[in-house]
């Protein structure tokens, strides 16, 4: 799905009256297929982009556009029919404790049943294998059956990223997928999303605090800082200089440089250093 900002400023509802935008003015076009790491310090507005892109945010001016169609314009069961074409995954993602894994996983599925099959599929699980093949990809086929709230914190996370695999959507919002992610961990977990959504057409747009992972495994990476547009440029063309001036005053968010696009070949690829968090 191509989605397109024009001028988008976003204010949350709770935000004082006189408070800067949350994010923007922006403009930006993200062609269909195309996958776009946004990284930026805490507060930076990576969360208030994905919610606006989500529709669950509404400008507060400007336009969005998403699949050529503007959201707010159109009549309430259209936008809904285009809220199914979306996967926004929050960072903590919403699950009921007491729910089973496989239910959890095939809520993703909702947006394209109908009421009376998505409330059966709360009683009698359809598509099991299907269920199990989404939670296979992020290493967790074994927890199908598992309670929720038996989980850790990180296998939460990936139940959460295993949805999408579910979902009927064209366009994948995700916010800080890795979180709650060990290292290796989260490049299997990255590994898998945006293999996933390269193979399914989906277009991508992550937040992430680890910039290294954004710069090595996203073609394109957008530079936000409070709500504004520091760079997007392609992964390769992203300097020390651009991180350096994105995180500046937040450096503690920022360890270490990340290495260089180019740098010598031969040398052996540092630690992971940059927890950004
Ligand atoms: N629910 C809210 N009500 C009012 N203001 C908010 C709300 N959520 C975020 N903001 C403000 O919007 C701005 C952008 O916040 P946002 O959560 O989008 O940043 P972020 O880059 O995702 O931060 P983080 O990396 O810490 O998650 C901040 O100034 C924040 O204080």
């Amino acid at each position: 799905m191509e989605l397109e900002l024009q001028s988008l400023a976003l204010r949350h509802p709770a935000a004082r009256p006189n408070a800067a935008p949350a994010l923007g003015p922006l403009n930006l076009r993200v062609v269909a297929g195309e996958q776009v790491a946004v990284i930026g310090p805490s507060g930076a507005g990576k969360t208030s982009l994905l919610l606006g892109l989500g529709c669950a945010l509404r400008p507060a001016q400007g336009g969005l556009r998403l699949g050529g169609q503007d959201p707010w314009a159109l009549p309430r069961p259209a936008l809904q029919r285009l809220r199914g074409q979306l996967f926004l995954a929050p960072q903590t993602p919403p699950l009921p404790p007491r729910q089973r894994v496989v239910t959890a996983v095939l809520a993703g599925r909702l947006p394209q049943l109908g009421l009376w099959a998505s409330l059966a599929s709360l009683f009698h699980p359809r598509e099991l294998p299907a269920a199990h093949q989404a939670l296979a990809a992020f290493d967790l086929a074994d927890k199908l059956f598992e309670r929720v709230d038996r989980l850790s914190g990180g296998e939460r996370q990936r139940v959460g990223l295993a949805r999408a695999l579910m979902a009927p959507a064209r366009l994948w919002l995700i916010d800080e997928p890795l979180s709650a992610l060990d290292p290796t961990r989260a490049r299997q977990a990255l590994d898998t999303l945006t293999g996933q959504a390269r193979q399914r057409g989906v277009t991508l747009v992550a937040s992430l605090h680890q910039v290294e992972l954004a710069l090595a495994r996203f073609p394109r990476v957008m530079g936000l800082r409070q709500g504004q547009l520091v760079f997007d440029l392609p992964a390769a063309d992203v300097t020390p200089a651009h991180l350096a001036a994105l995180y500046a005053q937040h450096e503690h968010e920022l360890q270490a440089a990340p290495p260089l696009p180019d740098g010598p070949p031969a040398a052996p690829p540092p630690p992971v250093m940059m927890q950004c968090r």
